[in-house]
């Protein structure tokens, strides 16, 4: 199913269920403002390639908008429309003070050389950077872009308004990065995967867990979930899949990517087949790669007794529907994910104030409103008789509608 009609109907149950107005219903569900600009750049052989950017900013009711840049080929409107609507509820869930937006371009970044993406960072900066800013949209890492990214955005962005290291998060610590951000998505996860399990009287040790995708997210989840006595069994990424049931030893796997291999390569782990990971008998599974991976195409092959969404979208609502059915505890996006973008909060602040937190510090807060928010949409669950997924959307939607209201229509 389409990413945006996915997103917007798991809004529109959320409205129904809290009762909202329908002209509010309708405002809340298009977008403050959609941005897409051409951006060509020379390679370094000197040939033109052209580029397509987006940035979509969904609303601003509670505060700055917010939210990552994808470098992805298939990024296109419909998906950074559904991941700016995303990030408005995820940003109301944890509670943090903004909106919500997401960018990207359409580019493989595999295929690009660093001068290549820097180039082509600069000029998509060069373009939005009047419709950016610290107290206005706040852009950050996604898919295929990194620390380096933001820091590429901080300085075109800086040459037009001056110094401005609050105008994006994740960045590098040497340009005012915080402490904990690379790790925080990540770290994020396993918090709620934390929460999640006592509710179930279980926790992380002892029990088998499968990764899609061992990028920032992936492998920081892995890492935790590795160190807490968690075993992780399968992991996979886009070139291929690896399987050990006596549990995978993880910094082995990083160290091996840190030196330039390639995952499929590690030789602690035996191949499999890419297309089975997700399908894969364990207790936990962990979708940290692209959207939609959970369809009805293999929805009722999961063998998992939870699933932690730490991708944005990966189960589109028909697997939703088969998953619940089979008794399958879904922990949703806009909860699980919201470590990164919590501490890109963190990120602002200490920018803002001038002011360098330690690790200790960012972790410790993250913990506390990660474990917040699950009593929050514990609540919501309780209130509106709901699942997990539900129970998220209709904490943040009910946010986003009460500033709404809050700050009136009046011209
Ligand atoms: N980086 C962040 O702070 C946050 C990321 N997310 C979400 O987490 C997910 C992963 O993001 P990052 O780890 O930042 O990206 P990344 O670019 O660091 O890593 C992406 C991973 O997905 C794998 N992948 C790509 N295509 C694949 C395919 N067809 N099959 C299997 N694996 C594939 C890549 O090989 C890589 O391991 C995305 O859905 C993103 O929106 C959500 C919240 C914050
Ligand atoms: O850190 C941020 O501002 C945004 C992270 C993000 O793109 C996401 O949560 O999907």
């Amino acid at each position: 199913m389409n990413s945006l009609v996915a997103t917007s109907r798991n809004f529109r149950q959320a409205a129904r269920l809290l009762g909202l107005d329908a002209k509010l219903e309708k405002s809340l569900l298009i977008p403050f403002r959609e941005i897409k600009v051409e951006c060509t750049i020379p390679k370094d052989d000197g040939s033109l390639a052209s580029f397509i950017g987006f940035r979509v900013q969904h609303d601003n009711a509670r505060g700055p908008m917010k939210g990552g840049i994808r470098y992805h080929p298939e990024v296109d409107p419909d998906e950074v429309n559904a991941l700016a609507q995303l990030m408005t509820w995820k940003t109301a869930v944890v509670n943090i003070p903004y909106g919500g937006a997401k960018g990207g371009i359409g580019c493989a970044p595999g295929e690009l050389t660093n001068s290549e993406l820097e180039r082509l960072t600069r000029v998509f900066t060069q373009k939005i950077h009047d419709l950016i800013g610290i107290h206005t949209d706040v852009p950050a890492p996604d898919m295929g872009t990194n620390a380096q990214t933001m820091a590429w955005i901080l300085d075109e962005y800086s040459k037009f308004h001056g110094h401005s290291p609050a105008v994006v998060t994740g960045k590098p610590i040497d340009l005012g990065g915080s402490l904990g951000r690379d790790a925080a998505t990540g770290r994020g996860v396993v918090f709620a995967t934390e929460a999640l399990l006592a509710e179930y009287g279980k926790s992380i040790s002892g029990l088998t867990f499968v990764i899609q995708g061992f990028g920032n997210v992936g492998s920081w989840a892995a890492k935790l979930i590795h160190e807490r006595g968690g075993k992780v069994i399968a992991i996979g990424d886009v070139s291929g899949a690896l399987r050990n049931p006596n549990g995978i030893d993880i910094p082995a796997v990083i160290k091996h990517k840190a030196e330039g291999g390639v995952l499929k390569d590690f030789k602690g782990a035996g191949a499999m087949d890419a297309n089975e990971l997700l399908v894969h008998e364990c207790d936990v599974l962990m979708p940290c790669a692209l959207g939609g991976v959970l369809n009805r195409g293999n929805a009722a092959d999961v063998k998992a007794k939870y699933i932690i969404e730490a991708a944005n979208h990966p189960t589109d609502p028909e697997a939703d529907e088969i998953l619940s059915k089979k008794g399958v505890v879904i922990l949703p996006d806009i909860y699980a994910n919201a470590g990164g973008v919590t501490v890109s909060y963190f990120e602002w602040v200490q920018n803002i104030q001038g002011f360098m937190w330690d690790e200790e510090k960012v972790n410790m807060e993250l913990q506390k409103y990660m474990s917040g928010a699950f009593k929050n949409i514990k609540g919501m669950c309780k209130t509106h008789d709901c699942n997990l997924r539900m129970g998220a959307f209709t904490l943040g939607v009910n946010r986003v509608a009460r500033a709404t209201l809050l700050r009136g229509w009046e011209a």
